[in-house]
């Protein structure tokens, strides 16, 4: 098993960017998280058709208007080498300087252009080879590549050997740290790492976890990651008897899987927030985590 770190635990979160930036109770979520003081939000692209526009939107208006470090999630699937590399461009302009670079899922019918990046590989090595193409522009600080990892087997890896040698030529290829695809099970997070490092794979394996107090975000959630959805937990969302009630079940499952991970030595955590804030609060709260910097304590509020 790992040592757990002694450094304290990353906090990060999950956005995708809404239709239009004044949807529902968004900019109350984005004051909500910012209040935790994350080390970092990231920001979906392209999943579920999202598309590039309202990414960079709400990218723009995080580093306009708020104190948060935003983390570009960036696809290569339908894109062009010339594209992405317009689109790293852009996102330097913005004064963004973290990119997850991820490949995407292959919509139906999908015909690659010419000139597509296939893997995550390479758009993690087209992403350093733009870094180095601004380097007098990043004088302060290097772009902070992330890229997935996964607890269970991605669905079109044909065995989790293939997950772990994929993830060691992401670190190869310049990635800093990896995010990892939702997961029901704690000791599948453990195994992961156990092979990831005797593979010679040293980045940091951040959980991504997804609080479970929605029955239909768990299934679309397991459904993304081609895995069957937690059965006695679904149940039991299922039967709750009120929306409170399904809180209380959906956190208290995510905190002990959580405790599980941070356990086995997870060096922070990614919350899937779905835009709300308030479950990914309640299992903040409920983990009860040393206090941060930058974040207010209860004495400081009372
Ligand atoms: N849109 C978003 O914001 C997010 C999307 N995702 C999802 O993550 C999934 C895939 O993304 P990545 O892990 O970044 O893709 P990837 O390109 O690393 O891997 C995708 C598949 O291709 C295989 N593969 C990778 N490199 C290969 C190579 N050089 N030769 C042959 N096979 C190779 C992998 O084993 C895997 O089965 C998608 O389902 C994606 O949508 C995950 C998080 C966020
Ligand atoms: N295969 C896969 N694809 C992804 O895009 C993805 C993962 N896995 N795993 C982790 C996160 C989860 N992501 C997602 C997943 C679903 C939506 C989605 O369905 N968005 C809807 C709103 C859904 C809701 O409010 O519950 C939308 O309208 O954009 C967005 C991001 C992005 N990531």
């Amino acid at each position: 098993m790992p040592t757990p770190s002694t450094n304290r635990l990353a906090l990060s979160y999950e956005l995708f960017p809404p239709r239009s930036m004044a949807a529902g109770n968004l900019w109350t979520t984005i004051r909500e998280l910012e209040s935790t003081a994350p080390d970092y939000v990231s920001v979906t692209y392209g999943a579920n058709g999202g598309n590039h526009d309202t990414a960079l939107t709400l990218l723009s208006e995080l580093v306009g208007r708020t104190t948060l470090r935003p983390l570009a999630h960036l696809t290569c699937v339908g894109g062009t080498r010339n594209s992405l590399r317009r689109t790293v461009t852009d996102l330097l302009d913005l004064g963004v300087r973290g990119v997850l670079a991820l490949r995407g899922d292959i919509p139906d019918g999908y015909v690659p252009p010419d000139g597509a990046v296939d893997h995550a590989v390479d758009l993690i090595e087209l992403i350093r080879d733009v870094e180095r193409g601004n380097a007098a522009q990043l004088a302060a600080g290097r772009i902070a590549v992330g890229a997935a990892a996964y607890p269970t087997r991605h669905p079109e890896s044909a065995t989790w050997q293939q997950d772990i040698e994929v993830l060691a030529a992401k670190q190869a290829a310049g990635a800093d740290f990896a995010i990892t695809q939702v997961f029901f099970d704690a000791s599948r997070y453990a195994a992961l790492v156990r092979r990831a490092r005797d593979a010679g794979v040293t980045i940091p394996i951040i959980p991504g976890i997804l609080p479970m107090t929605s029955l239909r975000r768990v299934r679309t959630l397991a459904r993304l990651a081609g895995i069957d959805p937690p059965a006695r937990l679904c149940r039991r969302l299922a039967h709750a008897g009120s929306e409170a009630d399904a809180r209380r079940i959906g956190v208290d499952a995510t905190v002990g899987l959580l405790r599980a991970a941070l356990d086995v030595g997870a060096p922070g955590l990614h919350l899937y927030t779905f835009n709300q804030h308030s479950s990914a609060l309640a299992v903040l709260d409920a983990l009860n985590l040393p206090a941060r910097n930058g974040a207010p304590t209860e004495s400081e509020i009372a």
